[in-house]
């Protein structure tokens, strides 16, 4: 761990001024966003580095239960020995990242978690295709690559995610809940950067499950809820453990109303598992080695994976703000 954070410190100016060059140079500025450009000089990193600062100021409570590598097990073996102090959500401002494969559930569990905890939860992929249906300049380069299951770059991510950091700020946000973001190591490296990260939780899966669930993934254009049409009825092979989800099915007004993801083909899908594989999983070694990774196997749907989470995270529910996005 030491090692990588002294590495990662001496390559600090380099990885920071290859960032700027690079943002400056493969982004024309006609591509820069509007929020960027209007900060005048101000370069993308420096922009990032601004706007998480903003919002970084960690709680003891969970900074005390982040520096460890947890497993879920190890976690319900701290609590029970009372070593992690419960957290109280109230006026916490978290700074946490969901990892895991594609259909995992990242998006469905840090909206929970945001609307219990009271930080944002912003899906770098929410923002790609935002992008991606307007009619700016990003968008056609977008579609090909999301269409491909390949990754957008660095520079285009950071650009629309300090758009959207900066939207917050001006909304008076603070912490966050980050999914999707950081997907490779230099996206890490840039990150740990520019704030300090308070925990990671990697969600965890059987592929075959992953490819099923997202199969069977519906959005609703009108309200934005994923939903889930596919009954995952899995039996373990191999030391791998049976896993049942029941459909999520969307309200009788949101069911004329559902799309699915232009992403979501089984080839495109086995795509991104593999992209995931090269280029993700590092990122999850990135964290583990800092211990700050926890990980945690998905028992089966919301129902039971959902008060699991909140036991392993030490979290509470808070009844005034159960109603979180599925
Ligand atoms: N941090 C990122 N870096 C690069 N590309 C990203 C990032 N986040 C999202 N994308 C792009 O947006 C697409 C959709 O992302 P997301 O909704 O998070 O999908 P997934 O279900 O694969 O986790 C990705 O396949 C990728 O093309």
């Amino acid at each position: 761990m030491g090692a990588l954070i002294r590495q990662n410190s001496v390559n600090r100016p380099n990885i920071i001024s290859r960032c700027r060059k690079q943002a400056e140079t493969s982004l024309s500025p006609q591509l820069l966003t509007p929020a960027l450009e209007s900060s005048n000089t101000l370069p993308p990193m420096a922009a990032v580095t601004r706007l998480f600062r903003s919002s970084a100021s960690s709680s003891s409570a969970a900074a005390y239960f982040t520096r460890r590598s947890l497993t879920t097990a190890a976690a319900t073996e701290l609590r029970s020995q009372s070593c992690i102090p419960r957290i109280d959500p109230k006026g916490r401002n978290f700074q946490w990242v969901f990892l895991g494969c594609p259909g995992v559930g990242k998006g469905t569990y840090a909206s929970r978690l945001s609307a219990l905890l009271g930080v944002p939860h912003i899906a770098t992929g929410d923002l790609v295709r935002e992008e991606l249906s307007s009619s700016g300049p990003l968008s056609k380069q977008l579609e090909e690559i999301v269409n491909q299951g390949k990754l957008v770059s660095d520079e285009i991510i950071i650009n629309l995610l300090s758009k959207r950091l900066e939207m917050g700020e001006t909304k008076g946000e603070s912490g966050f809940i980050l999914d999707g973001f950081p997907r490779t190591v230099r996206q890490a490296e840039i990150l740990t950067e520019v704030t300090d990260i308070d925990l990671v939780v990697n969600l965890k899966l059987p592929e075959n499950v992953l490819l099923e669930k997202c199969l069977g993934r519906r959005i609703c254009s009108q309200c934005g809820k994923n939903f889930n049409v596919a009954t995952i009825d899995v039996k373990g092979e191999n030391g791998t453990r049976d896993i049942s989800m029941a459909p999520l099915l969307p309200p009788p007004n949101c069911v004329s109303k559902l799309i699915t993801r232009s992403d979501d083909t089984e080839t495109i899908v086995k795509e991104r598992l593999r992209i995931y594989n090269e280029k993700s999983q590092p990122v999850e070694d990135f964290y583990r080695s800092q211990g700050k990774l926890m990980e945690f196997d998905l028992p089966g749907g919301i129902p039971e994976s959902w008060p699991k989470l909140l036991e392993a995270l030490n979290l509470d529910e808070n009844e005034d703000k159960q109603s979180a996005a599925a």
